[in-house]
């Protein structure tokens, strides 16, 4: 779940890179693994991109490059091709007029587009799905052109045809050299994109344009929210500073992705009209419901929610069932999300990293656990023996949201269904796989009125990870396979698979033992060096080698990807004036 910004300066004598990067660390939630910005002086286009989170790939001697007064970013979540930073976002083409694009979500109809370019002489050099977006926008806006200067009405049929051609979900910026921003959101609306506007703080009269995935980046950089680009809908800021909507879908119809109020978004965000801090108090109210109803003499004692997202579902639900909210678990606050790691592996170090109990809050307790969601179970097979480590007598868990048992298309990296804990397990089998006295998941008609209740012209949602409807109509059995054989399978899904049982195997015996700790930190040490030396993994965060146990790889995703382009033949680092066709 990508993040993306766009930022128009209306004094064409400011530089919009710091404004730039503190957008994209605000949207640093959204994508772990690379960023990326490119800006524009004077018809030069320069970009700076990198695997790594927005402070490691942004250094002082980058900024002195990107100047201008507009320009775009990106922080990625890879859910296409691969994690190589060659895939870091923005992608640039320069035919015609120099165009750079940062998407967020996922394009289903990836072959048939690849085809069409290659077939119309267009270079595709990646597997990045968001590098066709880009080629077929250049396409056809070069169709436009009519040997005369392009105008907001070519922008805008370029993207109706667009959105005529590519499936799927998208929210996409782009920088158009001589022409100025442009933003839109894909029929659907299944991915976020908001516009905010400010006066400009160096010249009277003139405005400053902002387009992010999330309004946190609206508040936080000063400017006041103008709304949601609206589904199917298409904004042009042009370098003088003018603003252009159209509607480019034959039918939009609103179903954003629920996701994005489970688990993506911030919570100080509003999303089409919905704070998500709300929704989630909501959510933890119903699931409270919903666990008295199944439970009515259940003997909880102490609510503990799992840091970070689910603290506001925790709370309200604590509070309906009148128990006890406790912070039973302590988040180290330099570990950054666990579910958008690349890799099990990874995945499953970082938990035991990211938190720690405190034993008080365990001791001779029936604990529930609130999280936000449980996805391949990671996360809460790690808590729950934690918390019986810590001495609780029971240990209940509950979803704030529903059970998740398919793949996702739109954006979230779940190509498989062998991944997910859900799958064709109902909640005493779920409940049994993590070691839990019982699980309640979030009924998925109250999630949506958790939703619903803050905006009622959300008629409908993308659920799909929820309830197998994809909500594009183009999603078939045979691609769904497909999914699973490509995506699925370079990801290594058995493979981790198997990581995750030999995970469970070790921690069986290291809790029998007492010793775990010394165990993982001697796989970790023998396997993070051979990891590198090798360049083993074929992809950053792959599985780790058989034997190599589940403490295997990096907990740092730069490090992770840092192996993996050691296998691509070296530092994908790109600086480079694409202007001046400079190369550092
Ligand atoms: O079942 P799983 O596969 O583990 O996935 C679900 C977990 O992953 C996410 O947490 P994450 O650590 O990514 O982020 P957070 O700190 O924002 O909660 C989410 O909030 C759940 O806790
Ligand atoms: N999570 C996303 O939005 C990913 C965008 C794009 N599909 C990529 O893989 O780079
Ligand atoms: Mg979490």
């Amino acid at each position: 779940m990508c993040g993306i910004l766009a930022a128009l300066l209306g004094d064409a004598d400011t530089h919009v890179n710091q404004l730039i990067v503190d957008g994209l660390t605000v949207l640093q939630h959204r994508g772990q693994d690379a960023a990326g910005i490119v800006t524009c002086e004077k018809g030069h286009l320069n970009l700076r991109k990198d695997s790594g989170l927005v402070s490691e790939v942004f250094q002082h001697h980058h900024m002195l490059t990107l100047r201008g007064n507009l320009g775009i970013g990106h922080v990625r979540y890879p859910t296409a091709g691969t994690s190589s930073c060659a895939e870091a976002q923005p992608l640039f083409t320069n035919y015609p007029y120099g165009i750079c694009a940062a998407h967020n979500g996922n394009i289903t109809n990836t072959a048939e587009l690849r085809a069409a370019l290659v077939q119309s002489l267009r270079h595709i050099n990646t597997g990045s799905d968001s590098e066709l977006v880009l080629n077929v926008f250049a396409e056809e806006l070069q169709a436009q052109h009519k040997g005369r200067d392009i105008c907001p009405t070519d922008v805008f049929e370029a993207v109706r045809k667009l959105m005529a051609r590519c499936h799927g979900a998208y929210g996409v910026v782009m920088l158009v050299n001589g022409v100025g921003l442009l933003g839109f959101r894909d029929p659907h609306g299944i991915r976020p994109l908001v516009l905010g506007t400010r006066n400009s703080t160096t010249q009277a009269g003139v405005t400053d344009f902002l387009l992010a995935s999330e309004s946190v980046a609206i508040d936080t950089l000063r400017f006041s929210l103008v709304g949601d680009v609206g589904p199917g809908e298409a904004i042009l800021i042009t370098t003088e500073g003018k603003l252009h909507r159209s509607q480019c879908a034959r039918s939009p119809q609103l179903m954003p992705c629920i996701f994005e109020y489970v688990y993506f978004a911030r919570p100080d965000s509003i999303m089409d009209g919905v704070q998500v801090y709300e929704a989630r108090l909501n959510m933890g109210e119903r699931l409270a419901e919903s666990i008295l109803r199944k439970y009515p003499q259940h003997d909880i004692d102490v609510v503990i929610p799992v840091p970070d997202t689910s603290r506001t579902s925790g709370l309200s639900c604590a509070y309906t069932l009148g128990r006890p909210f406790r912070e039973g678990f302590i988040k180290n606050r330099y570990i950054a999300r666990t579910f958008i790691m690349p890799g099990q592996a990874v995945r499953m170090k970082t938990v035991r990293m990211k938190l720690n109990t405190i034993r008080s809050e365990f001791r001779g307790k029936n604990v529930l656990l609130v999280d936000d969601s449980i996805v391949r179970g990671t996360t809460s097979r790690e808590l729950v023996s934690m918390a019986r480590e810590a001495g609780a007598r029971k240990v209940y868990v509950t979803s704030a949201a529903p059970a998740v048992r398919y793949p996702n298309v739109y954006g979230i990296d779940i190509p498989t269904r062998i991944e997910l804990i859900a799958n064709e397990r109902d909640e005493a089998q779920v409940a049994a796989e993590l070691g839990a006295d019982w699980v309640v998941y979030q009924a998925l008609e109250d999630l949506k009125t958790s939703i619903r209740k803050i905006n009622p012209s959300i008629q409908e949602f993308d659920a799909s990870c929820f309830d197998g409807r994809y909500v594009t109509g183009d999603i078939t059995d045979e691609y769904l396979v497909e999914l699973q054989g490509g995506r699925g399978k370079k990801q290594g899904h058995q493979q981790q698979q198997a990581e995750v049982l030999r995970g469970r195997a070790e921690r069986k015996m290291v809790s029998e033992t007492s010793e775990k700790h010394k165990t993982w930190n001697a796989h970790d040490g023998n396997h993070s060096a051979s990891n590198c030396a090798n360049g083993a993994p074929a992809e950053a965060g792959a599985a780790a080698p058989a034997g190599m146990g589940p403490g295997a790889a990096s907990v740092s995703t730069r490090l992770s990807s840092a192996c993996a382009e050691k296998k691509l033949g070296g530092s994908c680092e790109v600086l480079f004036n694409l202007g001046r066709e400079t190369t550092k």
